[in-house]
């Protein structure tokens, strides 16, 4: 993506207003562009949903939201390999290239099977009452 010549900066950020600025640019673009990104979203949604329909407790929030977090975080990291991969290759194959974004995927999966581990941990139990 190339933007206009006057929107095109590279010095560095001279106030914390102008850093928290592209901080929330970044975060934007990145669930603009990332189709994962936007399903984690969703489904954190529809889990806290669950979370306030089967009144969990402080603690499981916490960890439900620390979970969200490290979830939402790996998968921009992963963003993050892919977009530096893909500038430095230009979409050319390098056998260095996919070990990164592989490991990088590996990471988020990781994440995600931990992310269901607790969520079933969780929740099952408290579908098992309801039902
Ligand atoms: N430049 C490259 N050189 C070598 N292999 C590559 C390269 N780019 C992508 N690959 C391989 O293709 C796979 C898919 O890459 P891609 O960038 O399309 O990720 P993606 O499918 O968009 O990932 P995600 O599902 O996380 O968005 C990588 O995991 C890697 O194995």
């Amino acid at each position: 993506m190339v933007l206009p010549e006057n929107k095109q900066k590279t010095d560095k950020n001279r106030s914390y207003l102008e850093s928290f600025q592209f901080a929330f640019e970044g975060i934007r673009f990145a669930f603009k562009q990332e189709r994962n990104l936007r399903f984690h979203f969703f489904t954190l949604i529809i889990i806290s949903l669950a979370g306030w329909f089967f009144s969990i407790s402080r603690m499981e929030w916490l960890v439900l939201i620390l979970t969200f977090a490290l979830v939402i975080l790996m998968e921009m990291a992963n963003t993050i390999a892919e977009w530096t991969i893909d500038l430095i290759t230009n979409h050319q194959y390098h056998i260095i290239a996919k070990y990164v974004k592989d490991v990088a995927a590996g990471a988020v999966l990781i994440a995600t099977i931990f992310a269901v581990i607790i969520g079933a941990i969780i929740f099952i139990p408290k579908i098992l009452e309801w039902l």
